[in-house]
C-alpha cells in the first residue's frame, strides 16, 4: 500500500467572488522512502494539494476526493493529528518558518518538549547530535544563535532538523531550494537524499525546476491547471513523456528556461475543463 494515495482530488475553495476550484482531478500515489516530485507550472495546483493535506485550507474549503489517505488513514479526518507528528512541512522561505525573535534552541526546544519528556540536558544534546546530524558545524553555536546570524542553506537545515524533532516520516518540501543559491540548494537536496537513505524518510517536493526533479527525485507526478496528467519514474517522465503537454512543456525548456528558472507556460494547449482533453489553441 503506498504511504500517501489520493485518487481523483478535488478543491474549491470559497472566496468572496464566487467558488474557485482550485484542484480538479489529482491522482497522486507515493511510496514509502521515495522523494516523489509533483512538477507543474504556477497555479496548476502543486501548494494547495500540498496544504489539504497538511489540514491548513481556508475555512469553508471543500475536499472531495475517491481516497485521500496517509497510511491507511483519511486526512480529511486526521490532518490536524498528523501535521506536526508525522507529517512536516519544508517550505521555500526559511526565514519566514522561524521566530526572528528567539535563538534556535528556544525553537527547537519547543518542539523537543513536545514530543519528548527528557530533561533539559538531554534535550539539549539531542538538539545538538540532530543539528550535527543534518551537516551543521558547530551545532552548538546555531542553538545559541538567531535566525538572522545563519545563511539561508543553514535556516533551510534547521527547518529540516525541527521537521525531524517533531519524529517526522513525511516531509512535504514544497519549492525549498528556490530561495537558495545554486550551490547551496544543490547540498540540501543532497541532505534530502541522505535523510531518505538513513532514516527512512519520505519526500513528496513540490517543484517547478525540472533540474530539481533530474537531480533527486525517484519518481514525478505532472500537474497541469488542477490535474494530473502523468506520473512514473523521473527518468522516463523526464526522456520519455507520454502526454503531450509534459513533452510541450520539456521540449520549450532549453530556449524559453535557462537553469534553474520558473516554467514558461506552454502556448497553444489547453485542458478541457468538461472532458479533461488536451487540446490545440487558444484557451477559451
Ligand atoms: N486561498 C485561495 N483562495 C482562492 N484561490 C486560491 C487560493 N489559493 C490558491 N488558489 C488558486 O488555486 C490554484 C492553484 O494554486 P496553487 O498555489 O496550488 O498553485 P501552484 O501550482 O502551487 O503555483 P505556484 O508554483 O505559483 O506556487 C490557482 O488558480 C490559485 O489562484
Amino acid at each position: 500500500m503506498p504511504l500517501l494515495e489520493i485518487r481523483g482530488l478535488s478543491i474549491t475553495i470559497p472566496t468572496p467572488k464566487g467558488d474557485v476550484r482550485a484542484v480538479r482531478a489529482v491522482d497522486l500515489s507515493v511510496e514509502r522512502g521515495e522523494i516523489h516530485g509533483v512538477i507543474g507550472e504556477s497555479g496548476s495546483g502543486k501548494t494547495i494539494t500540498g496544504t489539504a493535506m497538511l489540514g491548513l485550507l481556508p475555512q469553508g474549503t471543500k475536499v472531495e476526493a475517491e481516497r485521500f489517505h496517509f497510511d491507511g488513514e483519511d486526512l480529511r479526518q486526521s490532518a490536524d493529528r498528523l501535521r506536526g507528528n508525522r507529517i512536516g512541512l519544508i517550505s521555500q522561505d526559511p526565514a519566514a518558518a522561524l521566530n526572528p525573535v528567539l535563538r534556535i534552541w528556544r525553537q527547537m526546544d519547543d518542539v523537543l518538549r513536545l514530543h519528548r519528556k527528557a530533561p533539559r540536558a538531554e534535550r539539549w544534546a539531542e538538539a545538538v547530535a540532530l543539528l550535527a546530524s543534518i551537516g551543521l558545524n558547530d551545532p552548538e553555536k546555531v542553538l545559541r544563535s538567531y535566525p538572522h546570524e545563519l545563511s539561508g542553506g543553514m535556516l533551510q537545515r534547521v527547518v529540516i532538523a525541527q521537521a525531524l524533532a517533531t519524529g517526522a516520516d513525511f516531509l512535504i518540501a514544497d519549492e525549498p531550494t528556490t530561495a537558495l543559491d545554486v550551490a547551496v540548494a544543490m547540498q540540501v537536496l543532497e541532505l534530502l537524499r541522505q535523510l531518505v537513505a538513513t532514516r527512512g524518510l519520505t519526500v513528496l517536493l513540490i517543484t517547478h525546476d525540472m533540474d530539481v526533479i533530474a537531480e533527486v527525485c525517484d519518481r514525478v507526478t505532472v500537474l497541469y491547471h488542477g490535474r494530473s496528467l502523468e506520473n512514473g519514474p523521473a527518468e522516463q517522465v523526464l526522456q520519455r513523456p507520454e502526454h503531450p503537454y509534459t513533452r510541450a512543456l520539456l521540449a520549450a525548456l532549453p530556449d524559453a528556461a535557462p537553469r534553474g528558472e520558473r516554467l514558461a507556460t506552454v502556448e497553444g494547449l489547453f485542458i478541457d475543463p468538461e472532458t479533461g482533453a488536451l487540446l490545440q489553441g487558444d484557451q477559451p
